[in-house]
């Protein structure tokens, strides 16, 4: 599985740790920055790089995941959504980092850096990276569902208004 990993100044530190942990897992891990610790810099860009390449590696058949970590995840979680063809997820519990691949086959986690202890966090990635979408028909129609109102902004059967 190719890891791609983005993160802010609030989780840099954590980022490394993830890093290596995914790594030492067997992953291959690809950072999207930021590379220093700049307590002015900015999650947008280094988060939707991840998305996009997660997004990029999916459509072109290669197994990827994204990981992107800010104080809150909250920004990294709208950041990463901001990309056509993702699901980001903010994980806060054990439950919802499995519920998010179960049930929204999210294809990139967001977690708090500062919400969680080190070894929570990864925990969390740990039963996200390993829990597979199993793909039930009332999940994959509502996913269906998202990705057809992001293409076309409409839901067939569906009134959008
Ligand atoms: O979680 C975040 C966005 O959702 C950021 O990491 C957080 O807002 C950074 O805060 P500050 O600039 O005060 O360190």
């Amino acid at each position: 599985m190719r890891i791609h990993v983005a993160t802010d100044h609030a989780g840099l530190e954590l980022s490394a740790t993830v890093r290596a942990h995914v790594a030492a897992q067997g992953h291959e891990v690809v950072d999207h920055g930021p590379v220093e610790y700049d307590a002015l810099d900015d999650y947008p860009s280094f988060c939707i790089n991840a998305a996009r390449a997660v997004a990029r590696d999916q459509a072109a058949g290669v197994e990827a995941l994204g990981v992107v970590f800010g104080g809150s995840g909250n920004g990294e979680q709208i950041a990463a959504n901001k990309v056509q063809g993702i699901r980001a997820a903010l994980v806060w519990s054990e439950a919802t980092a499995s519920l998010a691949r179960e049930h929204n086959d999210a294809n990139v986690i967001a977690v708090g850096a500062r919400q969680h202890a080190v070894d929570e966090v990864l925990r969390l990635i740990d039963v996200f990276v390993a829990t597979p979408f199993p793909g039930e028909e009332r999940h994959a129609r509502r996913i269906a569902q998202l990705a057809e109102y992001e293409s076309t902004g409409a839901i067939a059967g569906h009134e959008i208004h």
